[in-house]
């Protein structure tokens, strides 16, 4: 068996019918066997048998065999396959049902045709590509291009087809009207899960899934049974949402898993961010995709006061997302079977959170404390199992579900235009490179180009995705995948801006912000290096004027050019984006104003690990 076949790129059905996986064992010295079948338990501890995963022996070593036995890469393609997999199933039902709906339209036509007169639409045929020419965008598009059919470059099959990008179906205003409509009885918000290391966040979500019915009961078993093989049988409700192979053995969440569920009232986009404080930046990509936070703390002694002291995420990630626009928050008091429900502890760590929120921003009114017990599953939509005797005999309020039904979706901002800055790449899916975020602003619909910024790259919306089903567009507010055609893959990156080519973001490589200090020890002053974050991108930056600082309560201006930034103040500053080396030009990011649209306008700045600061942009390029 030849290393780099393409794996990826090929059709395993064909590749599995012809034979050409099993030719190869036989090359394998004994000591690559034994490691293939070493490596082989190994993955299928994590995703489960053949019928369980969907992916037999043969793809599974051939991958290895790719992947020179490393079972973490062999792990992701597992888990792209099986969402590829699933991916096309939905499109494929999608498309039978849209298929039906057509020939019943079409038989209603025939029969009105008789009467009115109007034909059908015609189904356009797609085209046969030459078998001698390869099939790419220029080609098509420029016929000027040097043929070049006579090297063989590309192979090419007969059966080949030159795909169309689709067609836009809506006028621009009728998408708007649409989309209007759609928003006014929208029941979509996103949430992002936050909280100290190992508060139980994803043992939270995955237990939440379950109850909802939106965890099988397969899987759930599958998880148990790989949890337990590893010694970390504690940790099956979290793999659910941890689905690295890393994530899993360390038993910590590293990156943000978005899962989809809905509640009587609510259809809510969870992100479920890491709460270890080396993986702050992607908290912060999650933080910047949601609408509202649920806070999760650990109840158990000591462990509350751990992630609430200095330097616990408890109070980072809630600055942080009040700072990125969050204004809702639920309070899940998590472990309390830890502290046999004991009802001071609860009343306790509500009596120290409550004034820490209030102190930083959010009001009363939009917070709100559940007491829960995430891994039994009390108290997250009922609480009439036995286990919840000792909860019941001094809480009546709501369950967490009853608090999620009671998120506000917030206004969407329609009328600003498009813009989506994207927060994941999927490269080299076959229907096209998919890419993720959070749309922040305007409407994009299926057919349209869009802008990729920074750079001068166009690219087409081949399908769009939210909540793992097909949509014919995708409104501000949303958490939506693209599949992109008609561009390279390297020019989408994640920070990368997709936007209209006719009112594109702006770039800016120094730019005026407004900004507040946290409680930092070492004070900040003019030339001081920062890590720069905006929504999922971060670059390095310095803090090269400071302006002045402003009253915190009226925005007054106290003193001009001050000579350092400490704990607490409010000032204006000029913010630089370093170049990558000292002769090399410099570096933007797309950035608009506050003013023009909030999503798009915030930054955060961090130092040595640690956040110091958070604004936003009043004016860029200064
Ligand atoms: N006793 C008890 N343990 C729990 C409960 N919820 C979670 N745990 C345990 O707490 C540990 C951490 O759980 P996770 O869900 O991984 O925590 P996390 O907050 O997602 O962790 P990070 O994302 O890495 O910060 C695991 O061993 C869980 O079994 C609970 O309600 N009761």
């Amino acid at each position: 068996m030849s290393r780099h076949r393409y794996v990826r790129n090929m059709n395993l059905q064909e590749e599995m019918d012809d034979d050409a996986l099993s030719d190869g064992g036989d090359d394998m010295t004994p000591e690559q066997q034994e490691q293939m079948e070493k490596a082989l338990d190994h993955v299928r501890q994590i995703i489960g048998d053949e019928a369980t995963s969907g992916l037999s022996d043969n793809v599974i070593r051939d991958v290895l065999w790719d992947e020179y036995f490393d079972v973490e890469k062999t792990l992701d393609w597992c888990f792209e396959e099986q969402r590829r997999k699933k991916a096309a199933d939905e499109r494929k039902a999608a498309r039978e049902a849209q298929k039906l709906a057509q020939r019943k339209l079409a038989e209603a036509a025939s029969t009105a045709t008789s009467c009115a007169g109007s034909p059908m639409p015609k189904k356009t045929t797609p085209k046969r590509s030459d078998a001698s020419t390869p099939v790419t965008r220029q080609n098509v598009a420029d016929p000027q291009q040097l043929d070049m059919s006579a090297l063989n470059l590309t192979e090419k099959t007969a059966t080949e087809v030159v795909e169309e990008p689709p067609k836009m179906t809506f006028a621009k205003e009728v998408l708007l009207e649409e989309a209007k409509k759609s928003l006014s009885q929208s029941k979509n918000v996103s949430l992002v899960v936050i909280g100290h290391v190992d508060a139980g966040k994803s043992t939270l979500m995955g237990r939440l899934l379950y109850e909802l019915g939106r965890l099988d009961e397969k899987t759930r078993t599958a998880n148990e049974r790989g949890s337990s093989k590893i010694g970390k049988s504690s940790f099956s409700w979290a793999w659910n949402l941890d689905g690295t192979l890393e994530e899993r053995e360390r038993g910590i969440t590293m990156d943000i898993a978005t899962r989809s569920l809905s509640t009587p009232k609510r259809n809510i986009t969870v992100l479920d961010a890491p709460g270890h404080k080396d993986f702050v930046p992607n908290m912060i990509s999650g933080a910047s995709q949601a609408d509202c936070a649920l806070l999760v703390v650990d109840a158990s002694m000591g462990e509350f006061e751990a992630g609430f002291e200095r330097g616990g995420q408890t109070r980072e990630h809630l600055i942080l997302v009040r700072s990125l626009g969050v204004s809702q928050v639920i309070v899940a008091i998590n472990k309390l079977d830890q502290v046999n429900w004991d009802r001071i502890r609860y009343d306790d760590i509500v009596s120290q959170l409550k004034p820490f929120l209030l102190q930083s921003g959010f009001q009363a009114s939009n917070t709100n404390f559940v007491p829960i017990g995430a891994m039994l599953g009390v108290n997250l939509v009922n609480r009439e199992d036995e286990e919840a005797s000792l909860l019941n005999a001094w809480y009546h309020g709501p369950t967490l579900v009853d608090l999620l039904d009671t998120l506000v979706p917030p206004t969407r901002n329609l009328m600003a235009p498009l813009r989506i800055p994207i927060s994941n790449v999927f490269k080299g899916q076959s229907a096209g490179t998919a890419v993720t975020g959070r749309v922040c602003g305007g409407v994009v619909q299926v057919g349209e180009r869009l802008r990729v910024l920074p750079g001068d790259e166009t690219a087409i919306v081949k399908s769009i995705e939210v909540e793992e089903q097909d949509v014919p567009w995708v409104a501000a507010g949303s958490n939506a995948t693209l599949y992109l055609t008609s561009i390279d893959p390297v020019h989408l990156n994640v920070g990368t801006v997709l936007c209209p080519p006719d009112n594109v973001v702006p770039l800016a490589s120094s730019f005026k912000a407004r900004i507040i200090v946290f409680d930092i020890v070492i004070p900040i002053t003019a030339g001081a290096s920062i890590e720069l974050f905006h929504h999922s991108r971060d670059v390095s930056a310095a803090v090269s004027k400071l302006l002045a600082t402003r009253d915190r309560a009226n925005g007054k201006i106290l003193k001009i050019s001050p000579r350092m930034l400490s704990k607490g103040m409010s000032a204006d500053v000029e913010i630089t984006i370093r170049s990558l080396s000292q002769n090399a030009p410099p570096r933007a990011i797309p950035l608009e104003t506050f003013a023009v649209n909030k999503d798009m306008g915030r930054v955060l700045l961090r130092r040595n690990g640690e956040t110091v600061a958070a604004g936003v942009s009043p004016t860029y390029n200064v």
